[in-house]
């Protein structure tokens, strides 16, 4: 289980030039921090996929990074599978997949050496790493281009590529920030079902998007944040009921109703 309460982080501004013009009318700016997320809280069960919405710049990234352990949050509570992640931020790692938004592969290398390189930092064996890349490449069919150097992959061999390696260590919770953005329907397809498999296992997922439709036909519970706050978070058919017929009405509808 995932859970993760009341969270708030705030960056300094070193430049308020470089500010965007709608950042410098934000109310998160308060002197020289920028509030980016201030008061978010939601809980995914064993073997829930939860939906992340909320509009460009609302404070998803920052919290998906918090709870892998990438950013420590200045207030609130993360505990996954039971462990205090800000405490004991190494344990809780081993138990996290997270893909972050850029994929961050080494352009030299091929993909199976960029799997293999963080299995092993993981503390995997050879063989048990074999093994796990040859039923990641199944299931993300990764194949046919598993064995050429990254620099060379399209955005969506690219991605299926990171997911495998995020996964590698069969990790109990899976975070994924905007797993299909820029993928073509078919590579979408394959993250889709991926996603679905890791449910049938029990594996908890959290990911954001922007497309309402996966969030349809992926997620059991839905949360969508907005200037940094939780403004809606409940089950998937509470938030379809917001209005019936219209996921694009249901997600307005939250925003205006925190405005
Ligand atoms: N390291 C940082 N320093 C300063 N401001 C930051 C930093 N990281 C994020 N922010 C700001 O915090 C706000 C929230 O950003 P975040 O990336 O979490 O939003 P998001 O919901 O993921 O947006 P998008 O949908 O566009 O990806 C933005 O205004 C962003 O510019």
């Amino acid at each position: 289980m995932i859970k993760i309460a009341h969270l708030a982080k705030r960056f300094a501004v070193e430049n308020p030039k470089k500010l965007s013009e709608q950042e410098k009318k934000d109310p998160r700016l308060k002197g020289r921090y920028f509030h980016s997320v201030k008061d978010v809280s939601f809980s995914c069960n064993q073997g829930q996929v939860l939906g992340l919405l909320g509009p460009n710049g609302a404070g998803k990234t920052t919290t998906l990074r918090m709870l892998s352990t990438a950013l420590k949050p200045d207030h609130g509570e993360i505990a996954i599978q039971g462990v205090n992640v800000v405490e004991k931020p190494l344990v809780a790692r081993q138990k996290i997949g997270f893909l972050s938004g850029s994929t961050g592969l080494y352009g030299r290398l091929t993909g199976r050496e960029n799997i293999t390189y963080f299995g092993q930092l993981h503390g995997m064996q050879a063989d048990a790493i074999e093994q796990r890349i040859a039923y990641l490449a199944d299931l993300l069919e990764l194949h046919s281009f598993l064995d050429r150097r990254c620099e060379s992959f399209s955005t969506g061999m690219k991605q299926r590529t990171a997911i495998a390696r995020a996964v590698v260590h069969s990790p109990e919770v899976v975070i994924l920030d905007e797993p299909t953005t820029g993928l073509d329907i078919m590579a979408a397809q394959t993250v889709h079902t991926f996603i679905r498999q890791l449910k049938e296992q029990g594996t908890p997922v959290i990911f954001s998007t922007h497309h309402l439709d996966e969030v349809s036909e992926l997620c059991d519970q839905v949360t969508v944040i907005d200037a940094g706050v939780t403004r809606f978070n409940n089950s998937l058919s509470a938030f379809k009921a917001l209005s019936p017929g219209s996921m694009h009405q249901a997600f307005l509808n939250t925003l205006q109703q925190g405005a």
